[in-house]
């Protein structure tokens, strides 16, 4: 079987009414969402915290169908990754930057049943994600800082997203970080399929179009 690659845009609740956390998540998937991009932060890893894996578990108890992607902004993901499979995540993505040993983490993500993405931050070399990628199923591209949403995109790190495209021309590569219609371009452009997009979508009036503008400008860039 040919595998295509796919446009995918998956909606980041972070800068959400999180008191509204099920309505909201709702609301995405019915406007078009392919998937929910769930940031969970520790406040070591990143100078914020969010929510873990309780808080996921109530949603997938209400959300049953949904494709759940965590973003570990985690000091230690090695230990949350038996509490997120168990909660009923999808996709398990980490940042490498402070794991020692990478390998071992996609194997144990893999073995809970979820696929496993690694992620850099704007200052880490594509390089030192590069040597992951035959053991994962997709790379995160941080186009801002980890740790806050509604921040200003980084149009730098297409690079690496360029860079991934040309030499892995069927990898899911995800971009994360001030994502919406006025940067969707150079993601397209440079090669990313997978967008996150917090604040554009949240804030906008018609959630339902601006997914939609998202992955039609995605798509008509992998259909060329
Ligand atoms: O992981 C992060 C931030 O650390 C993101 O998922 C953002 O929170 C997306 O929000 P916008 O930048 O699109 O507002
Ligand atoms: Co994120």
């Amino acid at each position: 079987m040919t595998r295509h690659l796919k446009a995918l845009i998956g909606p980041s609740i972070l800068n959400a009414d999180l008191s509204q956390l099920y309505e909201e998540s709702q609301k995405l998937l019915d406007n078009g969402a392919d998937y929910l991009h769930l940031d969970v932060m520790d406040g070591q890893f990143v100078p914020n915290l969010t929510f873990g894996h309780p808080v996921v578990k109530c949603l997938r108890g209400k959300i049953k169908d949904a494709f759940f992607e965590t973003h570990m902004m985690v000091e230690k993901p090695e230990q949350w990754i038996t509490p997120m499979a168990d909660a009923g995540v999808n996709q398990y993505t980490f940042h490498i930057e402070p794991v020692k040993d990478v390998i071992e983490v996609c194997r144990k993500v893999r073995e809970h049943g979820m696929k496993v993405g690694v992620a850099i931050k704007p200052g880490t070399p594509v390089s030192e994600v590069e040597k992951y990628i035959s053991i994962s199923d997709m790379v995160l591209i941080m186009t801002v800082e980890p740790g806050f949403g509604g921040q200003k995109f980084m149009e730098n790190q297409m690079a690496k997203v360029q860079y991934l495209r040309e030499n892995y021309p069927l990898l899911d590569i995800e971009v994360d970080g001030g994502v919406g219609p006025s940067t969707i371009n150079c993601c397209a452009n440079a090669g990313a399929n997978m967008i996150v997009s917090g604040t554009a979508i949240i804030g906008s009036a018609d959630q339902a179009a601006t997914i939609k503008l998202l992955r039609s400008t995605v798509q008509d860039a992998i259909n060329k």
